[in-house]
């Protein structure tokens, strides 16, 4: 399979203008995606934030199994990293956050008044790949439409301090990549979420990687019931061009999308591409 490599201008301008702002911040909360909490960690955050608190949000909980919430808390909680779980859509998961980030960021007040200092709103960033839902859990932590949130990735274009509380600052960023996207697994996931633009790959991988990835997880009774097709003993590749062949007059291409556009929408109904590694 060809690599999957996206790293566009906007993005690299993001990442040196996110670096910059760092340093003022006092919290970082991390949004992954719920279907994919591993692929969707940023490997170089630790890095940049130094020992900075940070909180880890899973979005998009609704798409997942509620089964596995508690799974995906304990495993990180075992690392000793605080989760929580979110539907920046729906507006679920917000009070315990903004709680949290609050507390984490109490520190710097504390610093403050025994050096006589006044207390000062505290200064969380939001930041996680593209399209993970960071604009939209802004706005639910805001309690208004205060930035831009839309379905495809790359619409935070700018970096935006938001004034969420006279307790709390928030600095929406832009989605971040890896300059270097060396785990291709990983990639693939990416992609099939919806969480790295389209320009990075060849849909109709992708889209078999998909049915490949799900085939392995033993989670394809849906594609039965949705398209009248067992997955049983096929590849992605050729379960791509059967479909095509009943449905679309052989266009892998459009067939490829559906599928996508169908997973992506949550139209095959609660189906996660990651498990905590010591799931039973
Ligand atoms: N089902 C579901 N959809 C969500 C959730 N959170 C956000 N979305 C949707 O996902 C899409 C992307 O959300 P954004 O908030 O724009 O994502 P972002 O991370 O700011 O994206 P960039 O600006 O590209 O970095 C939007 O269509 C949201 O409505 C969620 O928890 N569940």
């Amino acid at each position: 399979m060809p690599t999957i490599q996206w790293y566009p201008g906007h993005i690299a301008k993001a990442e040196r203008e996110l670096k910059k702002q760092l340093k003022y911040v006092d919290v970082v909360l991390e949004v992954l995606d719920a279907r994919i909490p591993l692929a969707s960690q940023h490997p170089q955050v630790s890095q940049w934030i130094g020992n900075k608190p940070r909180l880890l949000v899973i979005n998009r909980q609704d798409m997942i199994p509620e089964a596995l919430h508690s799974q995906w808390v304990n495993y990180f909680q075992r690392q000793g990293i605080d989760v929580y779980l979110t539907d920046g859509q729906q507006g679920i998961g917000i009070k315990p956050l903004l709680k949290a980030t609050q507390k984490a960021g109490e520190a710097v007040n504390e610093k403050r008044r025994s050096r006589g200092m006044r207390d000062r709103a505290v200064r969380a960033v939001v930041i996680g790949f593209p399209n993970v839902g960071k604009s939209a859990l802004i706005n639910r932590l805001v309690g208004r439409k205060a930035v831009q949130s839309g379905r495809k990735a790359g619409i935070t274009r700018q970096l935006k301090w938001v004034r969420i509380s006279q307790q709390i600052d928030l600095l929406d960023a832009p989605g971040v990549i890896p300059p270097k996207l060396e785990d291709q697994k990983a990639a693939i996931k990416l992609a099939i979420c919806d969480d790295i633009g389209e320009a990075a790959y060849d849909l109709q991988n992708v889209a078999a990687a998909l049915v490949d990835l799900l085939s392995e997880l033993e989670t394809t009774e849906i594609f039965d019931q949705r398209y009248n097709i067992p997955v049983e003993g096929l590849s992605g590749e050729s379960y791509l061009a059967t479909l095509a062949s009943q449905r679309h007059n052989e266009d892998q291409e459009r067939t490829a999308r559906e599928l996508l556009n169908d997973f992506r929408k949550g139209l095959m109904g609660k189906l996660p591409l990651e498990y905590p590694p010591d799931y039973l």
